[in-house]
């Protein structure tokens, strides 16, 4: 059953009396489904993937293999691929828009670059605006023909035969990383890739599964990647996706006499940044049902707790970079001055979310300080919110953590651009009423 999406304007209520309570099973892994997707399509044979994130950026991906002719059904949160091959996909007879999504633009770069067919990738504003050289720069360098416009989309992607390289990224991005593997699975040689640090490294977990030969070194950062691997299509349960479940972790860990658990949330530890610097800050949350299927689950049960302050620089920062709002956030309820450096890769997410945060926390009253690259929060001075008015800057995260920080205050607020929570989670405003007893 499709739950019903979120529309632009949204009260939001505040001040909950019993804090949250019960459990709740959060939508599947973005990043995951993303990539069952691609993977699937060029796999030969069928993939089904359950719990598939049916959230608008995973259907720009969904949409964009099906114009690349291949054939994809979806009943729910169950898809089926039946894949092409590595060599099987179709010119598309349209652009093929990538909608909001980093993710599909910039892995669908990689794959396409190889191919022997021209195409043409559109998006949104927003996603228009983001930097996309860092891609097209290092496959460039494996003899890749991709035209950018003046860095940004719209792409033209030219489909060439592709060599080996060996890579040092400049950026810490899984999105970059996974696209150089997905050039190099097409390349006449080996690829090796050296990470600047380690980032998720769902796209090499998966296409190991997916029967593609993809060493990583002991040290992490060292990925060889071997061409032409005959690749076969596989049944997967997507995990539940840590980076929504974050957002019920703060809120528990915040509204007083709250006690929640979370079923089945991927913890893979180059995703578990949240639950690592919560628990560093005194919050209470344990383990249960552990499970290794792939990738790494478990139930995690959360309580309010009193939040010390805390420090965070940038080797900490690739494996929590889509939850550092709401690490912002835990700050402004923690005990002293907290301080987040080297995440300055958040100016060039959905929104710049270092200035977005600024501008929202202002309106609490939260006593918060802008630096280049990440804020300073003191977190002792009371809130008091001058503006009743949140906007989301058109970018979920930033949607959702302005929803939870407004459970924290005693008056009614409104969040505009609420509809950009359907990008990765449409169902948020429903799963987080189900844990509020009014
Ligand atoms: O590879 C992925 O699935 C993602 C990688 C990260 O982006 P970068 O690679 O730009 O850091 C993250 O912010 C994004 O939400 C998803
Ligand atoms: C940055 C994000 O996604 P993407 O880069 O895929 O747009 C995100 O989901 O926070």
């Amino acid at each position: 059953m499709e739950k019903v999406k979120t529309t632009s304007t949204k009260q939001l209520q505040g001040s909950l009396q019993n804090g949250l309570h019960g459990e709740l099973a959060v939508p599947g892994d973005k990043s995951i489904s993303h990539r069952g997707i691609m993977f699937g399509a060029i796999s030969e044979g069928t993939t089904v993937l359950h719990h598939f994130l049916t959230a608008e950026d995973c259907l720009s991906t969904l949409k964009a293999f099906q114009q690349l002719g291949v054939p994809i059904t979806r009943d729910g949160e169950t898809v089926t691929i039946q894949g092409v091959g590595l060599h099987g996909l179709k010119q598309a007879e349209q652009p093929l828009d990538m909608g909001n999504s980093g993710t599909t633009t910039r892995l669908i770069m990689g794959l396409l670059a190889g191919q022997d067919f021209p195409s043409e990738l559109t998006g949104d504003a927003s996603l228009s605006k983001r930097p996309m050289k860092r891609v097209s720069d290092p496959l460039a360098e494996m003899g890749a023909n991709i035209e950018v416009t003046d860095g940004h989309l719209p792409a033209v992607i030219n489909g060439e035969k592709l060599h080996g390289v060996d890579y040092h990224l400049k950026v810490a991005s899984a999105q970059v990383k996974s696209a150089l593997i997905l050039a190099g699975l097409q390349a006449d040689g080996v690829s090796i890739l050296v990470e600047k640090q380690p980032t998720r490294n769902h796209t090499e977990k998966m296409l190991r599964a997916f029967g593609a030969e993809i060493e990583t070194e002991s040290d992490d950062v060292t990925i060889t990647v071997h061409p032409q691997p005959h690749m076969h299509g596989i049944t997967l349960n997507v995990p539940g996706d840590m980076s929504s479940a974050a957002f019920f972790m703060v809120a528990a860990s915040l509204v007083p006499g709250s006690k929640i658990t979370l079923r089945n949330v991927g913890m893979n530890d180059t995703r578990t940044g949240l639950y690592s610097i919560l628990k560093r800050m005194g919050g209470k949350i344990s383990l249960s049902n552990e499970q290794t299927m792939g990738e790494p689950t478990a139930d995690l049960t959360v309580e309010a707790a009193e939040l010390h302050p805390i420090e965070i620089g940038a080797a900490e920062i690739p494996a929590v970079i889509d939850e550092l709002p709401l690490v912002a956030l835990l700050a402004a309820k923690a005990k002293g001055v907290s301080k987040i450096t080297g995440a300055g890769e958040l100016r060039v997410k959905e929104t710049d979310r270092i200035s977005a945060i600024v501008t929202e926390f202002n309106k609490m009253g939260i006593d918060i300080q802008e630096l280049d690259d990440g804020f300073v929060i003191d977190g002792r001075k009371p809130w008091r919110v001058v503006d009743s008015q949140l906007d989301s800057h058109g970018d979920h995260r930033i949607g959702m953590v302005m929803a939870t920080a407004a459970l924290l205050v005693n008056q009614p607020l409104t969040l505009t651009g609420a509809d950009s929570i359907n990008i990765s989670y449409p169902e948020f405003f429903d799963d987080l009423a189900t844990l509020i007893s009014r």
